[in-house]
């Protein structure tokens, strides 16, 4: 089969892009850890599957895969790829509202930024000295260090994430460093194995547990991550977090096809 895809990349983090309105495209894991594959395949951090939802009010669905081919939680930067490519496919003009693995989103594009907003956090969790615990669509450990740009994210993020504190689901495991002008985040993310450019909602866990261990005092909050710049705001509440917002670029890089 000839399989027709965009490739799409925001703030670094990269997806293969499916419009699988018509179905044709089943969930084969080999497969897509195939094509998600730097070597064999076209390279990338997830692939994602736009396809129709039910309900008419309701603009599409999404269907995220890590680059190891299997479903995963929410994914925040391929949620705000996506969201500009159904604004390319015409699917909508400013607004959208669109169903993911952890309930209903709306998002917005303006130029090249896409906003897009989480679902409500309901806790954080202090889970040692300098970290904590928390879940914004996918389960996101938060620890805080210093000279970030030195830390060895790779080593410490595999060891974290495959730990008894996590069991066999496992975490995104994310370092931090409190910046003059915001948060630097660097994240070793599951499924993919390896530290990423950027995690979407990794960075919204960063701003959000951040802001409950009292390192950062306002919304909304500058994040540095090594693929670029992104921005959360969002309104604390007496237990947790709402009107939670992911801000940030999102760019087609090309489209293709490939037999398979
Ligand atoms: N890159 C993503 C997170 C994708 C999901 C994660 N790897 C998991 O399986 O938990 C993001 O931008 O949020």
């Amino acid at each position: 089969m000839q399989l027709e895809f965009y490739k799409y990349q925001g703030t670094g983090n990269d997806f293969i892009l499916i419009d699988n309105r018509k179905e044709f495209f089943k969930n084969d894991t080999k497969l897509i850890a195939r094509l998600c594959d730097r070597k064999f395949g076209i390279g990338a951090d997830g692939l994602i599957l736009l396809e129709n939802h039910p309900n008419q009010e309701i603009d599409f669905k999404m269907v995220y895969f890590n680059a190891d081919g299997k479903e995963s939680t929410m994914c925040g930067n391929g949620g705000r790829c996506l969201v500009h490519f159904a604004h390319f496919l015409g699917i909508f003009k400013e607004e959208t509202h669109f169903m993911a693995v952890d309930g209903l989103h709306a998002a917005a594009v303006e130029n090249n930024e896409v906003s897009l907003q989480m679902q409500d956090v309901s806790f954080v969790k202090k889970v040692s000295d300098n970290a904590y615990f928390t879940d914004t669509g996918s389960p996101h450990h938060v620890a805080f260090v210093d000279d970030l740009v030195n830390f060895p994210v790779y080593a410490n993020g595999k060891e974290i994430r495959n730990s008894s504190l996590y069991g066999k689901e496992g975490s995104n495991i994310n370092f931090v460093e409190v910046q003059s002008k915001g948060l630097f985040v660097r994240t070793y993310e599951r499924g993919v194995e390896d530290e990423t450019l950027s995690c979407g909602t990794g960075v919204t866990a960063a701003a959000l547990v951040a802001y409950h261990s009292k390192q950062i005092i306002k919304s909304p909050v500058a994040i540095k991550t090594l693929g670029g710049s992104l921005q959360i705001s969002f309104i604390p509440k007496e237990r947790g977090f709402t009107n939670v917002f992911l801000k940030g670029p999102a760019q087609q890089v090309f489209k293709g096809s490939i037999t398979c």
